[in-house]
């Protein structure tokens, strides 16, 4: 694990928690119900012990990335330009990205009203299904060749440009494809949350990574076999709602034998998105600046911070 590297300091909960006083940030009773109605199982001692010091700690972070623009501009006598700051979270497929990204952004919004936050996965950044056919690799979905790693790094620099309504295309795990003509759009906000099994990744062949748009970067880890149960847990979830939706790609499934269900669902697991973890997302691990280290039932016990 991570406190096996020399460049992190691994700090308990509880030593994280005391980082930061908690009670004295304005987190209202409305403020938890909205972050609750976010996801139900979310715990609100997470919430206050972990998230309010880290979103405190990306905020100093923040603060310093616009002193350094400044400073670059004034050492170019240049006018000083509106950057939006990048965060990038990164993790196995069902760890819990989205939920985090959702979670960060809400509480940013929440807490400094006065910053615009969004936040896109690079899920959308995809092969199509009938591309990834064309290419033999749809049984790869995840894997660095599926995804157009070209148009993500136009986007990134048309987002770090500050160009507005820059569109990130929408992927559906309902559909199980990217939906053609429906976009996000990215308009000049002042923090960007990317999240993706992709984000700290290098591949071979590129002269940019995508890796180098982020200025601030968190991984979320836990062991595979917890992991696994959360990739099953929601694979539960999407076929209960796959049940009376035909276009649901899981509708067939959703109809038949739940043990069969199951035994495919597993069979994915370990064939697709445990391999891709082990080969291509865990060693992207410590190029974290944060890593959150979860365990049962998605509680975070410890935080690592990257030194250098
Ligand atoms: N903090 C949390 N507390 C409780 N449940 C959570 C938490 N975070 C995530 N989950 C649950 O775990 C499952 C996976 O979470 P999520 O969809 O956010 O993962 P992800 O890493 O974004 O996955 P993917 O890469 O496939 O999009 C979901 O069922 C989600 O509701
Ligand atoms: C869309 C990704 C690649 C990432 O979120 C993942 O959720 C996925 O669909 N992986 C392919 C194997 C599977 O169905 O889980």
């Amino acid at each position: 694990m991570a406190d096996k590297l020399g460049n992190y300091d691994r700090f308990e909960r509880d030593r994280w928690r005391d980082l930061f006083d908690a009670e004295a940030v304005p987190l209202t009773e409305a403020d938890l119900d909205q972050i609750r109605s976010l996801n139900d199982r979310i715990s609100l001692a997470d919430v206050k012990e972990i998230y309010m010091p880290l979103v405190h700690y990306i905020l100093l972070k923040y603060h310093e990335f616009q002193l350094a623009n400044n400073a670059r501009s004034d050492f170019l006598k240049v006018p000083r330009r509106h950057v939006p700051f990048l965060i990038g979270i990164a993790g196995s497929v069902a760890v819990g990205k989205s939920t985090t990204a959702r979670l960060l952004a809400l509480m940013l919004k929440h807490l400094y009203a006065q910053l615009k936050v969004q936040q896109i996965t690079t899920d959308g950044f995809l092969y199509p299904n009938n591309v990834l056919e064309e290419k033999g690799i749809i049984d790869d979905k995840g894997f660095p060749d599926s995804y157009d790693m070209p148009r993500l790094i136009q986007f990134l620099n048309d987002v770090k440009q500050s160009r507005p309504n820059v569109k990130a295309p929408r992927y559906s795990h309902q559909v199980y494809d990217v939906i053609p003509d429906e976009y996000d759009e990215i308009d000049q906000p002042d923090i960007l949350i990317v999240e993706g099994i992709n984000v700290l990744q290098l591949p071979s062949q590129a002269e940019i990574f995508v890796s180098d748009f982020f200025d601030f970067s968190i991984y979320v880890d836990a062991e595979p076999k917890l992991i696994e149960h959360w990739f099953l847990e929601r694979f539960s979830i999407l076929l209960d709602s796959a049940f009376n939706d035909k276009t649901n790609y899981y509708h067939e499934l959703a109809t038949g034998s739940r043990e069969d269900a199951f035994l495919y669902a597993r069979q994915v697991w370990d064939a697709v998105d445990l391999r891709n973890l082990n080969e291509y997302i865990l060693p992207t691990r410590n190029r974290a600046n944060v890593i959150l280290h979860k365990r049962q039932h998605h509680a975070i016990d410890a935080v690592y911070l990257r030194q250098y």
